[in-house]
């Protein structure tokens, strides 16, 4: 039987006979993650490029919801992200919404290179507080920064949105290059840690703009408590 913190309980998920695979069941923290977002915004790749380190360009829209499970080391502490794929469709909204319940954290997300989907974050981030925990963490995840010559959104736009809406940050990330994908869970991850009873330093490696906002004085080391962007 393997044990693993559900963000505030313990909880047996992991039950099963002794099969020799302790190791690799073993978690400290397991975390819920939504990805939403609008449709092609590249949810669906970012979530496959964190999984795998593979970009497809050939990704068809996804049906309804979909999750994957990677476990990552945050300062020895085993955590099992499971990372809910949602469709950005608005025929399947009913479904993908009755699964932001039982998240600790979402990842909204837009594509950089069309305006129109960072327009619509503030509904997607409305659709988290209606339907969501009350202490749910979110960031905004401004996709395909890999497509410079065609950004339509200002890196300083997605800050001032953040800052007014209570996300955790704002960051930009490629699939294609797997640029700021690990980075964007780590944040996640750290941060999830720290509010459910662990204690980590934030470690941002990046060599992509972040902001972070919103995070409490004891969850990171002062030196990174706030590395704001230009704007
Ligand atoms: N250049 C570039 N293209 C990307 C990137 N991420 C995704 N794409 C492309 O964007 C398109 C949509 O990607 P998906 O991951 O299917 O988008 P989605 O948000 O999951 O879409 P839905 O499932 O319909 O909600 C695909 O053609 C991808 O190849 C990226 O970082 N850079
Ligand atoms: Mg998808």
């Amino acid at each position: 039987m393997h044990w693993c913190r559900w963000a505030g309980g313990w909880t047996s998920h992991f039950q099963t006979q002794s099969t020799g695979q302790e190791d690799e069941d073993r978690c400290d923290f397991l975390f819920k993650i939504i990805l939403i977002g609008d449709s092609n915004v590249g949810k669906t790749c970012v979530i496959h490029s964190f999984k795998s380190g593979l970009f497809s360009d050939n990704q068809h829209n996804t049906i309804g919801v979909d999750f994957t499970v990677r476990s990552m080391d945050i300062d020895g502490k085993k955590v099992k992200m499971q990372v809910w794929d949602t469709a950005g469709q608005e025929r399947f909204r009913t479904i993908t919404q009755s699964y932001y319940r039982s998240a600790h954290g979402a990842m909204i997300a837009y594509d950089l290179t069309r305006r129109p989907t960072f327009e619509s974050l503030p509904h997607w981030i409305q659709g988290v507080e209606q339907y969501g925990a009350a202490n749910v963490v979110f960031v905004l995840i401004g996709n395909k920064c890999d497509l410079e010559a065609q950004r339509q959104v200002l890196f300083e736009d997605a800050c001032t949105l953040a800052e007014r809406t209570g996300a955790l940050a704002a960051l930009e990330t490629s699939a294609k290059q797997y640029r700021n994908i690990e980075e964007a869970f780590e944040l996640m991850a750290r941060e999830l840690i720290v509010r459910h009873g662990g204690v980590v330093h934030q470690d941002n490696q990046s060599d992509l703009p972040t902001v972070f906002l919103h995070l409490d004085s004891h969850s990171i080391d002062g030196e990174h408590k706030k590395r704001s962007c230009d704007c």
